[in-house]
């Protein structure tokens, strides 16, 4: 069997899907992430997970695709990354002392069959006085992560509290993963 894709540019899903033990290669899908602003969470992640694995599928026949996408939400509205330090600072302001969900949904391609899932999982953040923020911000950590913010690293100080897949936060909720691919593969005989 020809190595599996991940269509993503994070090296954080790259690192993750390293647990599995099974070759893969790599490769951005590079498209357009833009959404309907009402869409719910659940359904909007596994749209930009389809979308990504899609992209690459139409690429690369005969391949095992999986896409992913993360975003945080709080009070019902979806915050991505950050298009600016200002737009960082609003989004841990937001988060401060609240709980919020983080959802990620996977897309798992291989010619017509495909299996999409979202996971949700919920992180309490402690209150985060502004100086802490400031010096968050200071580290360059937040911007290329949903929400403002990476739990696993300097973010980690930021959460008091989470329920759910660690590793869904972090991008890819590798243990549910493992399971549907390895039933997709069962079934596909
Ligand atoms: C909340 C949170 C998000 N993130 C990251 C996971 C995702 O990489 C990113 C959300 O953006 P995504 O659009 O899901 O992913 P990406 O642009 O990094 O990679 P690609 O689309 O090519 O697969 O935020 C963390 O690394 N840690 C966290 O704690």
């Amino acid at each position: 069997m020809q190595p599996l894709i991940l269509a993503s540019s994070s090296p954080r899903r790259k690192e993750l899907l390293q647990f599995l033990q099974i070759p893969f290669e790599s490769i951005n899908s590079n498209v357009d992430e833009s959404i309907d602003d009402t869409m719910c969470p659940d359904a909007a992640v596994k749209e930009l997970a389809s979308r990504k694995a899609k992209a690459i599928a139409a690429a690369y026949q005969e391949r095992w695709v999986i896409g992913s996408d993360t975003v945080v939400v709080l009070d019902g509205r979806i915050l991505g990354k950050p298009t600016s330090r200002a737009d960082g600072k609003r989004m841990l302001e937001m988060l401060s002392g609240r709980t919020h969900d983080v959802y990620t949904g996977v897309a798992i391609l291989f010619g017509e069959h495909c299996k999409v899932f979202a996971e949700k999982t919920e992180v309490t953040f402690w209150e985060l006085p502004e100086a802490e923020i400031d010096r968050y911000l200071d580290s360059g950590e937040p911007f290329d992560k949903a929400g403002g913010y990476g739990i696993q690293g300097y973010g980690s100080l930021l959460v008091k509290q989470i329920k759910g897949d660690y590793f869904s936060v972090v991008g890819l909720p590798v243990s549910r993963l493992a399971r549907e691919l390895k039933s997709m593969q069962a079934d596909l005989g």
